[in-house]
């Protein structure tokens, strides 16, 4: 246990779950989801820490999660629209450097119970437009730890409201439940048969 009192799976534990139940496999979701697009805003410094906290870009969700994702994206499709994914599976560790920068656990999970990302069960996301690769017009930006980030929060703009509004269904309508404080959040339905993972994504890829 650490000083929260979680122990996160390792590596080595999390392969005996996959041996035992093949459903907690973590996907990579770009090699999984076609034409998905990935913005890993933690692997940059273009973050609410102003650091970087992976070293690599990547994308990776639990199947189930990774097949939902797969269906919503083939929706989206038919609309010249598409997924951008800002966050996937994120190792326990990075929820505990998330909480000690910004203690508010209306926007940043508690590191006492870890975050459904942790579970690979969480995805942070938006909607672009495929012809122009731009991302439709949101309440916020990602991470804007603001009320107008709240997906019950009123919005003036009907295009905003439009756009919010078609993201929130077209996940809903495969298994997510958005988060009551972001409109990017995603948490998939089920998350608590999944364990608290702390695996980067180097061990993961065996780097
Ligand atoms: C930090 C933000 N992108 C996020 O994912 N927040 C939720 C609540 C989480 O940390 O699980
Ligand atoms: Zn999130």
């Amino acid at each position: 246990q650490n000083k929260y009192g979680l122990k996160a799976t390792t590596l080595a534990e999390y392969k005996e779950t996959v041996k035992a139940n093949p459903e907690k496999e973590l996907i990579n979701l770009e090699k999984f989801v076609p034409g998905l697009v990935l913005d890993i805003r933690y692997a940059t410094t273009n973050n609410f820490t102003g650091e970087k906290i992976y070293n690599l870009a990547r994308a990776y969700a639990r199947k189930p999660v990774a097949e939902s994702l797969k269906k919503i994206q083939a929706d989206l499709k038919k609309q010249g629209l598409g997924i951008k994914i800002f966050d996937a599976y994120r190792p326990y560790k990075a929820t505990v450097k998330f909480y000690e920068v910004y203690h508010d656990t209306t926007y940043v999970a508690s590191p006492y119970r870890g975050s459904r990302h942790n579970r690979g069960c969480a995805l942070d996301l938006t909607v672009i437009n495929l012809k122009t690769g731009e991302e439709l017009k949101m309440p916020t930006g990602f991470d804007s730890f603001k009320k107008e980030a709240w997906p019950t929060s009123p919005v003036s703009d009907p295009e905003i409201l439009k756009n919010r509004t078609l993201l929130i269904n077209a996940m809903e309508k495969h298994g997510f439940k958005v988060n009551g404080s972001e409109w990017w959040h995603y948490d998939f339905i089920g998350w608590k048969k999944y364990e608290v993972l702390d695996i980067d994504y180097e061990e993961l890829e065996g780097i």
